[in-house]
């Protein structure tokens, strides 16, 4: 049985002032996939997942959604159905409560004030609550998210996420900021809730021992393009080392 890819994107270009980001980059993503973009710093990661999170326009080329071509969806909060981003500074509210936040990710599904109102209503709350209790969180539900550490505020954004609950994530980075004990805890979570609710995970990450050991396929970008795109297990320490050599030690 085939079914449509989740993502499809035809010859994105990204450039910015005389900086080339992104060079005509083609790529199709099977729903269920777990994919690791890595490559050295200022090849173009943040670009491109910013380009499919819609957060900022490619200059050519175009992607699809789940079979629909991006400008052809009719709101924001339909495709936030679709996609949900996860970024470094985790944007969250810090004065508001927890569960605030992680009622925050019904914004996709009923808008700004009926997310607020849904405070009231137990069943979203419960929902809230079923999302903190699965990242462990259940026992700091109307804690200020501010008090919170780095790696349970990134917690809080798992939990956000699970609220939403989108057919693809998009994260850059989720963990860059966390020491490496929490980074490896949160990804490991990551990574289990999307398999558990059959997503489809985009994430770049500079660990590539973390890529490998937790991603079915690691795409690699050099200079805004695709250097190579493989299953982990085949990825070897000669692609690794030919990726991240430096050009003038070549
Ligand atoms: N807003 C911008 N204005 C100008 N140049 C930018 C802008 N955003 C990115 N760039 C440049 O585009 C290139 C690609 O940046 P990008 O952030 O996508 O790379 P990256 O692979 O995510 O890097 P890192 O691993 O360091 O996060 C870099 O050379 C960067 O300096």
């Amino acid at each position: 049985m085939s079914s449509k890819p989740i993502l499809q994107s035809n010859n994105l270009s990204k450039t910015y002032e005389r900086k080339i980001a992104l060079s005509s980059l083609s790529l199709t993503v099977e729903k269920g996939e777990l994919i690791a973009l890595i490559g050295p710093s200022g090849t173009g990661k943040t670009t491109l997942l910013n380009i499919l999170a819609n957060i900022i326009p490619s200059d050519t080329g175009n992607f699809e959604v789940d079979g629909l071509p991006i400008q052809h969806y009719p709101s924001n909060r339909i495709l936030a159905k679709k996609i949900g981003v996860i970024r470094q500074q985790f944007d969250l509210v810090g004065q508001s409560p927890v569960i605030h936040n992680v009622l925050a990710g019904r914004l996709g599904e009923w808008g700004f004030f009926k997310s607020l109102f849904s405070l009231v209503f137990p069943q979203d709350k419960d929902l809230a609550l079923a999302a903190l209790e699965r990242v462990g969180l259940r026992n700091k539900v109307y804690e200020k998210t501010s008090n919170l550490s780095g790696g349970e505020q990134q917690r809080v954004a798992l939990a956000r996420l699970l609220v939403q609950h989108p057919e693809v994530i998009l994260a850059d980075e989720p963990v860059a900021s966390l020491d490496p004990a929490r980074a490896e805890d949160i990804l490991s979570m990551l990574v289990k809730l999307v398999r558990e609710e059959k997503q489809t995970l985009i994430t770049s990450l500079h660990s590539v021992e973390y890529a490998k050991k937790y991603f079915t396929r690691i795409i690699a970008l050099r200079e805004g393009s695709i250097y190579f795109d493989s299953p982990s297990e085949e990825i070897t320490d000669q692609m690794l080392l030919d990726l991240y050599h430096l050009k003038e030690l070549e």
